[in-house]
């Protein structure tokens, strides 16, 4: 993709909604995994369904623990076999929020919105090795700011409505095209993406797709959910 193709990929698609379809995403670019997000909230059973969603189709790359408004002693108890699951099947395994949390579970890696902490300070906290994920909303600068602090990917959202949070940045597809055609950086998609709806993020050119509503609250279950976003063009 180039950047006169990314101004023309919005415009397109908002004229003809199966041009992502067709759009060939850039084929040096590794396929597009998926990023689960737990639940906003789980119980000791969710190990189970993690598990199987994982097992379902070799695109899930990483699992976010994402548990608001509870405990962190008791976000602990709930990561550790969440943790493991993640671990023997080689997925990083991410903490939403707290680098504090991150460092006592000695996770894979930590994810900060804007407002939770520094990607500086995570990185001295946890490690060279440790995976820092910085929310974007629909801004450009914040992602090259992020970039330039060290994040190990750029989450750009929500793209569509969601149940799952409120939100109140909406992207174009386009920040993914133009994103990786500038920057090597990995970058995240996230925000009521379903299989139904996810071809013209992957076609732009996201790297992940964060999803959870879409996963957990599938009439057939969690692996079939991975698997419908298995079947799409350019996820593998
Ligand atoms: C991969 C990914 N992207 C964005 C977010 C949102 O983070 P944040 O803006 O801090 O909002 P909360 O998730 O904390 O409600 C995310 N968690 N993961
Ligand atoms: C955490 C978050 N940040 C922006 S949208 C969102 C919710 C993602 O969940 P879903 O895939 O159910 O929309
Ligand atoms: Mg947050």
């Amino acid at each position: 993709m180039t950047p006169n193709d990314i101004d023309d990929f919005d415009d397109a698609l908002s004229l003809d909604p199966g041009f992502a379809d067709r759009f060939e995403r850039d084929e040096a670019r590794p396929p597009c995994k998926l990023y689960l997000i737990s639940p906003p909230a789980i119980d000791a059973g969710f190990a189970e369904a993690l598990a199987a969603a994982i097992d379902a189709a070799p695109i899930v790359a990483a699992f976010q623990l994402r548990l608001k408004g509870i405990d962190e002693h008791r976000i602990a108890e709930l990561a550790r076999p969440l943790q493991a699951v993640c671990a023997s099947r080689e997925v990083a395994f991410i903490v939403n929020d707290s680098i504090g949390l991150a460092k006592r579970l000695d996770a894979d890696g930590v994810h900060l919105g804007q407002e939770d902490g520094d990607p500086r300070e995570a990185r001295q906290v946890l490690g060279p090795k440790a995976q820092i994920g910085v929310t974007c909303h629909d801004s450009r600068h914040l992602a090259m700011e992020a970039g330039e602090a060290g994040a190990d990917y750029v989450a750009f959202g929500a793209f569509y409505e969601t149940g799952t949070k409120p939100t109140k940045h909406r992207p174009e597809p386009s920040i993914l095209g133009w994103w990786s055609t500038l920057f090597e950086l990995p970058s995240v998609a996230i925000g009521g993406i379903t299989p139904a709806n996810a071809a013209p993020l992957i076609a732009a050119g996201a790297d992940f797709l964060a999803v959870s509503g879409a996963v957990w609250n599938h009439a057939g279950g969690p692996a079939a959910a991975v698997r419908e976003f298995a079947a799409l063009k350019g996820m593998g």
